[in-house]
């Protein structure tokens, strides 16, 4: 059997009296594109640290492309087939991308190197220390990607970046994906996840509480429908099999009612229900990751 791209299992890790992870757990398959969700301070970048034997567990296992990342003998080896962007990259100052670029060649090889310098474009002939937060970050992707890793561990990868680049690299990770690399990412954006990534893993207080996948929490949750109407209703006229969440803000003092719910089918029966009220505005729009997030942080 082929060993997962990432295998957690009980990850605990503390800081002092500080919970920092406990008991997480998951897999990631091989070629697939898993979003690690959280709030600042939820304990990603401490699972991504211990991911790449940064730091010491304080109790549990983890396995990148099958290699224990607490044996030093096998991190080298793992770390061969493994791309890491960090948060916030913290490359020497006074070096210069090109060089920078020369010395991760120089450990572990570079064969893709001038084509993804072609793709972010960072100055690479200047000093990091004269780049901008952006320019820092493209040249990371660089340096991760360049000799042509199997697996790639990522944290918050696009801060920083403009739109227009940030939809490169979704494109970019897309294509790397298809051709077998497995990219793991950490996120507090959740529209982000939902662009590229297949599974979502959400982390609230170093605890694991969610794993989903993407296709599935958007066809489960269903439409978010939002109506406003002309005088008072009540919430029990859409307690209908397969509404929930229904949800009234107060009358305005011109005497609208703002309703919100989400259906999950029975479209029908919402519809005509919604046709028994004088509608002044009706919006319905699928349910994001945010509405996700909202029902594991609420
Ligand atoms: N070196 C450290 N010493 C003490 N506490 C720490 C240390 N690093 C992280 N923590 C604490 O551990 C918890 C998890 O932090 P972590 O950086 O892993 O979260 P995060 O989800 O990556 O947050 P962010 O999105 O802000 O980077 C937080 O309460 C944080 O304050």
């Amino acid at each position: 059997m082929t060993a997962k791209a990432i295998h957690v299992d009980g990850l605990s890790k503390y800081y002092g009296d500080v919970k920092a992870n406990e008991e997480v757990s998951f897999e990631v398959e091989t070629g697939e594109i898993f979003g690690f969700l959280g709030p600042n301070g939820a304990g990603k970048s401490t699972t991504i640290r211990l991911l790449l034997g940064f730091l010491k567990p304080d109790k549990g296992d983890a396995r990148i492309l099958g290699y224990d990342v607490t044996d030093g003998d096998a991190l080298v080896e793992a770390k061969r087939k493994v791309g890491y962007v960090p948060s916030g990259s913290s490359f020497h100052e006074k070096m210069t991308g090109d060089a920078i670029l020369d010395y991760f060649e120089s450990m572990r090889g570079g064969e893709r190197r001038d084509e993804l310098a072609d793709t972010f474009t960072p100055p690479l002939g200047r000093k990091v220390g004269e780049y901008s937060t952006g320019n820092k970050q493209k040249l990371a992707l660089v340096q991760a990607f360049m000799h042509d890793p199997d697996l790639v561990v990522m944290d918050e990868p696009t801060s920083g970046l403009d739109p227009l680049v940030q939809r490169r690299v979704y494109e970019f990770l897309l294509d790397e994906t298809d051709a077998g690399t497995t990219v793991f990412f950490s996120s507090h954006i959740l529209s982000e996840v939902e662009k590229i990534a297949d599974r979502v893993g959400v982390i609230r207080d170093g605890e694991m509480v969610g794993i989903e996948d993407i296709d599935e929490v958007v066809s489960m949750s269903g439409k978010v429908l939002e109506i406003e109407t002309a005088g008072r209703v009540d919430t029990s006229a859409f307690e209908i099999e397969g509404v929930e969440k229904v949800e009234l803000e107060e009358p305005t003092e011109g005497g609208e009612t703002r309703l919100s719910m989400v259906a999950t089918g029975n479209y029908d029966a919402v519809m005509k229900r919604i046709a028994e009220q004088t509608v002044v505005d009706l919006s319905v729009r699928e349910t994001t990751l945010e509405d996700l997030f909202m029902h594991y942080y609420a």
